[in-house]
């Protein structure tokens, strides 16, 4: 039996017998996470915050930022929880005036030319000046990395971004991409599929689209989407629909993980997939207020940080609760396909119960920054200490 089988209150046992991470006293710094956020820019600050936030506010021990040279200071005035490096530099910088070939306009065909074949000037500053700088943070051991949330959608950037996730992709290490890393992945597919294994559920790659960055992922691999069955006002036909083109579009991209937001929010993987209706256990918040998909994205990168810990199996006692497990699945372990869907359950449950918690409190003035602020006592209420 696979952990899709089970009932949503048989989840949330399974997660807490697996991939949630005990606080063991002989621990050290870094072992409940090592997450690396790509974003934030001139733009964009509150994003790049409010994921290292909500990821800290989880149980992750340590987050870094690699945002735009700009927003640096900015970011570091936020909190001094988060360590930012302030290494992206933008095509208004100072630092890359006079360079040829970087796209003036807002075209998207001129931003894709200059993705796949930039002139070499620009090519030798970024190797040298900038993603040199970028990989001494990802060699640090970090064990998840979020790619896009503020990051802007600047050409030198998503160049950088490019090169930097190509790296990650590689590595096999855990990523999320989100926000503009969608649309970077929505111009240029292949930054996914060169780098993936076709043959293999790549489910360590995880996207997590709005209904906006759905469709436009689903136009970049061809699926062609009906717009009026995507928004369908009844819940199941809609839920059955976006589960097909998620299926159809994960299929094209070497079979990542897609994490659908929405009125449910729908993960698929290649070939599984869940609907994670949490309207039965959570009184629903009423509020879209920008930086929610943000803060999702945070509760979820630590959430796949113990994932992956517990796949490693070196951390803490895996199998002490194994009858738990074995109960209801009929086996001791998860696959890995099965923890990072049991790391999507939880996060939309987390996230919505402090949204609950949040918008039972403020009401129409509640904030990301209030969502954030419930992560703990929610986390507490659902799984306990
Ligand atoms: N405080 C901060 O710093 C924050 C910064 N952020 C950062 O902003 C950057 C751009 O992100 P983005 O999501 O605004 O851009 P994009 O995908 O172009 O959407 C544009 C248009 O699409 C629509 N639309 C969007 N969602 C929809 C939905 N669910 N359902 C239906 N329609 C929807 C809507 O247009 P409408 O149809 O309403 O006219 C919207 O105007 C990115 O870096 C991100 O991380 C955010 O994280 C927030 C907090
Ligand atoms: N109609 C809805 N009802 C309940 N929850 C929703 C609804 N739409 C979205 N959500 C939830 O709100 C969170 C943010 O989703 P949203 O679609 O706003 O993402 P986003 O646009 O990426 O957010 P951000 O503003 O951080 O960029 C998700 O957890 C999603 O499940």
């Amino acid at each position: 039996m696979s952990a899709l089988q089970c009932k949503p209150s048989q989840l949330l046992q399974l997660a807490k017998a697996t991939i949630i991470q005990p606080m063991l006293p002989h621990f050290h710094k870094g072992q409940a996470g090592r997450i690396l956020i790509i974003g934030g820019s001139e733009d964009y600050t509150g994003a790049p915050f409010f994921l290292g936030h909500a990821l800290m506010q989880m149980g992750c021990d340590l987050t870094h930022v690699v945002c735009d040279a700009v927003a640096g200071s900015t970011l570091k005035t936020y909190s001094p929880d988060l360590m930012i490096h302030p290494y992206l530099v933008s095509s208004a910088s100072e630092r890359v005036k006079g360079f040829k070939g970087v796209p003036k306009t807002d075209s998207e065909a001129d931003l894709v030319v200059f993705l796949d074949d930039s002139p070499s000037d620009v090519k030798a500053f970024i190797d040298s000046h900038v993603t040199l700088r970028i990989n001494s943070v990802v060699s640090r051991s970090i064990n998840v990395t979020v790619v896009g949330p503020g990051l802007g959608r600047d050409p030198l950037v998503l160049y950088t971004a490019q090169k930097t996730l190509a790296l990650i992709l590689l590595s096999g290490n855990p990523v999320i991409i989100d926000a503009d890393g969608l649309y970077l992945v929505s111009l240029k597919p292949s930054i996914l599929t060169d780098a993936l294994n076709s043959e293999q559920s790549n489910s360590q790659v995880v996207l997590t689209p709005n209904i906006m960055e759905f469709q436009r992922l689903c136009k970049a691999v061809n699926v062609s989407v009906d717009l009026e069955k995507l928004s369908s006002k009844d819940p199941e036909a809609r839920d059955t629909y976006t589960t097909e083109l998620a299926t159809l579009a994960s299929n094209r991209l070497h079979n990542v993980s897609l994490l659908v937001k929405g009125y449910h929010d729908i993960v698929v993987n290649g070939k599984t997939s869940m609907v994670l209706d949490h309207s039965k256990s959570v009184i629903p918040s009423l509020r879209r207020c920008g930086g929610q998909g943000d803060t999702l994205t945070g509760i979820l990168a630590t959430a796949m940080a113990w994932a992956a810990n517990y796949q490693k199996g070196r951390l803490w006692d895996i199998y002490e609760h194994s009858h738990v497990v074995e109960g209801l699945i009929g086996r001791k372990k998860l696959t890995k396909d099965e923890g990072i869907i049991l790391s999507c359950y939880l996060a939309t449950l987390i996230l919505r119960k402090s949204s609950s918690q949040a918008y039972a409190e403020k009401k129409r003035s509640m904030l990301a920054s209030d969502v954030g602020k419930f992560i703990g006592s929610s986390y507490e209420d659902l799984v306990g200490e």
